[in-house]
């Protein structure tokens, strides 16, 4: 009964982010206002800035693992210079090609993370 619950929960989400749409993700969370490095309420400078610290002062070692990577990889900018491998991770195939085609400097990507 208890491992039937799990499996229900696991596939109500993974029917939840079949519908996930990279660009729109992107669009909404990182551009201003979220993504607004002139205002100093602006979360994306701020998650930034806990990411950097926290790679600085707590956290380094070989290969860091970002597990649900989504679209995005400013999550690993800071990491890219304390771990000499970084693997990021995702089970939706649209948010893998949205993260190949930016480093693979394909058409198409929808957010430049330079
Ligand atoms: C809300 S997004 C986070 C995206 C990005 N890291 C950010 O900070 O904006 C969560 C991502 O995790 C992925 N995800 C959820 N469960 C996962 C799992 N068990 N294994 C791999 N990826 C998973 C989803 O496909 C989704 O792209």
């Amino acid at each position: 009964m208890e491992k039937k619950g799990k499996e229900n929960g696991v596939a109500a989400m993974a029917a939840c982010y079949q519908r996930f749409d990279p660009a729109a993700y992107l669009q909404y969370n990182y551009t201003p206002p979220r993504a607004d490095f002139e205002r100093k309420d602006s979360i994306v400078p701020w998650k930034l800035a806990c990411l950097h610290r926290a790679f600085t002062e707590d956290v380094s070692g070989e290969v860091l693992v970002d597990i649900g990577s989504g679209p995005t990889l400013y999550q690993v900018l800071s990491g890219c210079e304390v771990f000499n491998k970084v693997l990021l991770t995702d089970y939706l195939e649209v948010n893998r090609q949205e993260l190949r085609r930016w480093l693979q400097d394909e058409e198409g990507c929808n957010l430049d993370w330079t």
